[in-house]
């Protein structure tokens, strides 16, 4: 008997699609018997199919209804992940909520976020109380992470002059210094890979005292330009190689109970080691569907979660217990948890030695 084809659809941005759907990825999907197959964006997703599977990044309401619709006309497929779950994402302090309701033990790490406030008008930004607990610098993130230009536009601020420049709402960030290095943790349904990049620098004492202009503007800072990161004096001068990773088992378990918390497969997020402690890892940022392309080996891990879906679903089946409808991928299924085609059961956190940058 032929093997039954497992169906995923995509439904992504150009510039994601173009990224994220390598030949290489769709190759390998391919041999292990998934198809990888583009949803057209021009026409209902309901007329298109069939997908035992769909996965998606696009914005607005529109969507938000056909993919509701999708779901009530095919009532055995996977959506990952659910509109709901991925608009937390969207604010960037709805975003960070689900780290301080983490639960997490470890012997030698402590994490958190970063002290934030939210300001949605131009009064309370100058209003001293509002700031109580918060020192300068901070920086401002516009509030709404909707994944347009300007919600990446930062800055940071070094004194009270800056503030005049700002337009709410904003987010107004304590400003840790970190070593100029940032880990940032791809998570694929079990399985999670951490990667070092370039950061915004310490800022010094003098710094602190003496900036002219109160402000500094920025964006994607982790996101420079092809030759700025793969310049070997770059990273030297970074001290990219010499920056030691965070435990594996701590980032592990981190990832893990944010992918519960936000019942979500596919995100990633920024932490930064706080450069006064040395042990404390602050989680500044959360995105869903990142840039997976620029991970490591992404078509291996990309591939081995569509598998465990498809593997899910086929066992699910078996045991004739259906498919809730319009189902988002459960995150806390440990009993159930699927060992990847390699023997690894694709759960352990792999930590990258070198600079993976590629673009
Ligand atoms: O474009 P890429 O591949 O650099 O991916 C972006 C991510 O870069 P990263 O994987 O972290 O290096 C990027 O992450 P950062 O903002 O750099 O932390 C976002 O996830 C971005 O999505 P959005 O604009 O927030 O919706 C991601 O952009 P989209 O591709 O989803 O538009
Ligand atoms: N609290 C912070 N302390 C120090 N640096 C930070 C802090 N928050 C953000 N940064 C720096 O700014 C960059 C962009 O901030 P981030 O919240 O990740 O926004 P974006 O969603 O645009 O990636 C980070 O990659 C990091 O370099
Ligand atoms: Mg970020
Ligand atoms: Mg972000």
């Amino acid at each position: 008997m032929a093997e039954r084809r497992f169906g995923i659809g995509y439904a992504l941005a150009p510039k994601k699609q173009q990224s994220f759907i390598q030949e290489s990825l769709v190759g390998l999907a391919r041999s292990r018997g998934i198809d990888l197959v583009r949803i057209d964006t021009e026409r209902s997703l309901a007329d298109q199919g069939p997908f035992d599977c769909v996965m998606h990044k696009l914005y607005g309401n529109d969507w938000k209804r056909q993919l509701e619709e999708f779901g009530v006309k095919n009532p055995n497929a996977v959506i990952i992940d659910s509109p709901e779950a991925i608009e937390r994402l969207h604010n960037r302090i709805s975003m960070l909520q689900v780290v301080s309701e983490l639960k997490i033990e470890h012997e030698t790490d402590t994490f958190g976020i970063p002290k934030q406030i939210v300001i949605y008008d131009k009064e309370t930004l100058f209003d001293r109380q509002a700031w109580e607990g918060l020192k300068f610098p901070v920086i401002a993130k516009p509030l709404v992470a909707d994944g347009s230009a300007k919600s990446h536009k930062m800055a940071l601020v070094f004194n009270h002059d800056g503030l005049d420049n700002l337009k709410p709402p904003i987010v107004l960030q304590e400003f840790v210094n970190h070593g100029g290095v940032i880990f940032k943790v791809y998570v694929v349904g079990e399985h999670v890979k951490c990667v070092k990049r370039k950061s915004l620098p310490d800022v010094s004492e003098e710094e602190k005292l003496g900036s002219l202009d109160g402000l500094l503007s920025f964006s994607q800072i982790s996101n420079l330009a092809n030759n700025e990161r793969t310049d070997d004096k770059y990273y030297k001068m970074m001290q990219l190689d010499d920056t030691e990773m965070p435990p594996q088992s701590f980032i592990t378990d981190i990832a893990r109970g944010l992918r519960q918390g936000l019942k979500l497969n596919l995100f990633n997020f920024d932490v930064i080691r706080d450069a006064r402690f040395g042990n404390r890892y602050l989680i500044i940022d959360i995105n869903y569907f990142p840039g997976y392309a620029k991970m490591p080996g992404y078509e291996t891990v990309l591939t081995d979660f569509f598998c465990d879906i498809k593997q899910k679903k086929e066992k699910d089946g078996a045991e004739n217990t259906g498919l809730d409808s319009y189902e988002v991928l459960s995150c806390d299924d440990e009993v159930r948890k699927i060992v990847s085609s390699d023997g690894d059961d694709g759960g352990d956190l792999n930590v990258e030695e070198e600079n993976p940058i590629q673009v």
